[in-house]
């Protein structure tokens, strides 16, 4: 049993959007699915679980967002955007950030109750998990490892999420998949090239009822 709980309506979000969309050709976080951009999805199902919202990207994004730029320079990866992401959080204040990827535009609902209920001291991270698999993108991370971060950053060269896990307590949170009309779909489906946005189609469509 533990003591900690923490208080999910605190908690900021930030949108990872910060990648070269190499894959899919051009920047995903404008790719239209269902007639409204990716990035229009994610915020939709972001907004009711989070107090704030920064989009993390090299440039303005409208929808009248703040943009939190990435501070460790050279497309580093997506450690890079979670720490500007902790580097945001930390100046709101809050103790703790979510993370979630533009490309993922059928994430759960219950992404951050579910991380939060998870934690069980103030410095582990949540992580979330579908199908024996982690998502480490998606993840509830301690502002306070902003620095953690940045030092850890110059001396690994290859800035796998994974290698920065493993610095820490990391508690892994399983999500069920999602029953459609089709099939069953797991929420963390993400869209990375022009066949995946092909897919992503089909699964919004058998999500309608
Ligand atoms: N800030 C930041 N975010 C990144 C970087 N690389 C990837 N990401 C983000 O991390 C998440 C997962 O990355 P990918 O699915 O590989 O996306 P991507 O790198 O834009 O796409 P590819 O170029 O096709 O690999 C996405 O939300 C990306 O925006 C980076 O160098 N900086
Ligand atoms: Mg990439």
């Amino acid at each position: 049993m533990t003591d900690f709980v923490l208080d999910q309506s605190t908690i900021p979000g930030v949108v990872l959007a910060g990648g070269r969309s190499s894959r899919m050709g051009r920047d995903k976080a404008g790719v239209t699915l269902g007639g409204r951009s990716l990035l229009s999805h994610v915020l939709t199902r972001l907004a009711p679980q989070t107090v704030e919202i920064a989009v993390n990207a090299d440039t303005a994004v409208g929808h009248d967002l703040p943009v939190v730029s990435d501070r460790i320079r050279g497309k580093a990866g997506p450690m890079a955007g979670i720490h500007a992401a902790m580097v945001y959080g930390a100046g709101l204040p809050a103790t703790h950030v979510v993370t979630v990827s533009v490309d993922c535009p059928f994430f759960p609902s219950d992404l951050v109750s579910r991380l939060a209920n998870a934690v069980s001291h103030p410095e582990q991270i949540a992580i979330a998990a579908s199908e024996g698999r982690s998502h480490p993108v998606f993840g509830l991370w301690p502002t306070a490892l902003a620095g953690d971060l940045q030092g850890w950053v110059r001396i690994d060269e290859k800035r796998r999420v994974r290698d920065f896990l493993l610095r820490h307590d990391v508690t892994e949170v399983p999500f069920p998949l999602h029953p459609t009309r089709a099939s069953v779909l797991d929420p963390f489906f993400n869209i990375n090239t022009p066949d995946d946005l092909i897919e992503a189609e089909r699964w919004l469509e058998a999500l309608r009822t």
